[in-house]
C-alpha cells in the first residue's frame, strides 16, 4: 500500500515569556495509506490541530518531515493543495448567503465546474435546504456545508476536524456512510474526533497522539487486539474495597487501566490468579475476574492516561506522562 500522508519526527515548540517552552509536537510520526478512513485521536491539547495546521502550511514546524501524495511539504504545498480538502477550524460562511450561493462562490474562486455544487449538496444531505440562508441553519447543517465545501474539488485526501460535531444521531450515521462511500471511491479520509465509538465504527486505521507523540497506530482491530490481551475486569465482594484494591495492584506493578464505580479494569495481566492472590493477601476478596475485549475508548483512556480518577479533577495538559516502553512505535502499520 502506498502512503498518502507521511509525517516523521515532527516537532513544534511554542515559546512565550509567560508560559515558557511548550513542546506541542515532540517527534510525532503518522502514516496514512491510500483509500483508508483514518482516525486521528488525542485528548485536548495533545497536538492534533497543530499537526493538521502544520500539514496545511499554516504553522512552520521546528523539525521533522511531512509528505502528501509522495511530495515533500511545505515545498510541494502549491502542487498538492488542489488535491487536499480540509476543514481544520470551523469555517466562517456569509450568513446572508445560501448554501448554494456559498458553494457556487467557492467553485468559481477555485475554477471548478458549477455542477459540483449540486453534487456535493446531494452528498452531504443539504439539497432540500440549499436555497435557504446560512444564518437560518442549525450547527449540524453548517457542519454539513463545511464538509461540502471541502468536497468541492473532489480531493484525493480529505482532512476533517470533528466532522460529527453538532450532528444528531441520524446525521452522524449519514456522515459515517458518506465517509465510507468516499473511501470506496478511492479518496483517503483523515478524521479527528472525540467520539471514539464512531471512530471505531468508521475507521480502518487510527493514530493516537498524547503529549505531542504517537502512542499507538495501525489497523483498528490490531490496536484493539494488542490491548485486549491481558485485559481483565475485576469485581470485589465489597465496592468499598475497589480503591484499596487498585492501590495494592498498582503497588505490585499491575496496570489498573480504569477504576469504574463497581469494578476495576486491568491491562497486561498474564496470570489472573496472581491478581486474586495479591488481593486476598490484603483481605480483599474477588467476586469476578473476567478477561474482556476492550473498545477504542478504553485503549484511548489508557494510552493517554486520561481515564477519570475518583476524587480528582484531571487538568488539561497535566495528564501523566505515558509510559513509552512497549507503546512507542505502535503496532501494525
Ligand atoms: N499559538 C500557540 N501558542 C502557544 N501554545 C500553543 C499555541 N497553539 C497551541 N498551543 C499549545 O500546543 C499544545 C497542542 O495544542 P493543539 O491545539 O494542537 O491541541 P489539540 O490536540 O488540537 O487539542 P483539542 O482537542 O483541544 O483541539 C497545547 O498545549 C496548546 O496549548
Amino acid at each position: 500500500m502506498s502512503a498518502v500522508l507521511e509525517i516523521e519526527g515532527l516537532r513544534k515548540t511554542y515559546r512565550s515569556r509567560k508560559r515558557g517552552v511548550r513542546h506541542a509536537l515532540d517527534g510525532f510520526d503518522m502514516r496514512v495509506e491510500a483509500g483508508q478512513v483514518h482516525g486521528f485521536l488525542g485528548p485536548n491539547g495533545s497536538g492534533k490541530t497543530t499537526t493538521l495546521r502544520t500539514l496545511l502550511g499554516l504553522i512552520r514546524p521546528n523539525g521533522g518531515r511531512m509528505a502528501i501524495l509522495g511530495q515533500e511539504l511545505p515545498q510541494a504545498l502549491p502542487a498538492v493543495a488542489g488535491q487536499v480538502g480540509a476543514i481544520v477550524e470551523s469555517p466562517q460562511f456569509f450568513p446572508h448567503f445560501s448554501a448554494r450561493d456559498t458553494l457556487g462562490l467557492l467553485a468559481r474562486a477555485g475554477e471548478l465546474p458549477q455542477r459540483r455544487v449540486d453534487e456535493v449538496l446531494e452528498q452531504v444531505g443539504l439539497r432540500d435546504r440549499a436555497g435557504e440562508r446560512v444564518k437560518t441553519y442549525s450547527l449540524g447543517m453548517k457542519q454539513r456545508l463545511a464538509v461540502a465545501s471541502a468536497l468541492l474539488k473532489n480531493p484525493k485526501l480529505l482532512i476533517l476536524d470533528e466532522p460529527a460535531n453538532g450532528l444528531d444521531p441520524g446525521g452522524i450515521r449519514e456522515m459515517r456512510r458518506l465517509m465510507r462511500e468516499l473511501a470506496e471511491s478511492g479518496m483517503t479520509v483523515v478524521l479527528s474526533s472525540h467520539i471514539l465509538g464512531e471512530i471505531q465504527l468508521i475507521c480502518d486505521s487510527v493514530t493516537i497522539i498524547s503529549l505531542g507523540r504517537r502512542v499507538a497506530f495501525g489497523p483498528v482491530e490490531q490496536v484493539l487486539a494488542a490491548h485486549s490481551q491481558g485485559s481483565v475486569r475485576v469485581r470485589l465482594e465489597a465496592v468499598t474495597d475497589l480503591a484499596p484494591a487498585a492501590e495494592t495492584l498498582t503497588r505490585s506493578g499491575v496496570r489498573v487501566a480504569a477504576t469504574e464505580p463497581d469494578h476495576l479494569m486491568l491491562s497486561g495481566v498474564d496470570k489472573p490468579a496472581v491478581v486474586s492472590r495479591l488481593l486476598a493477601e490484603q483481605g480483599l476478596y474477588v467476586s469476578e475476574l473476567t478477561p474482556v475485549a476492550v473498545d477504542l475508548e478504553s485503549v484511548f483512556l489508557e494510552l493517554t492516561a486520561t481515564a477519570p480518577v475518583p476524587g480528582q479533577n484531571r487538568q488539561v495538559d497535566q495528564s501523566a506522562k505515558v509510559d513509552q516502553t512497549g507503546t512507542a512505535g505502535g503496532w501494525g502499520a
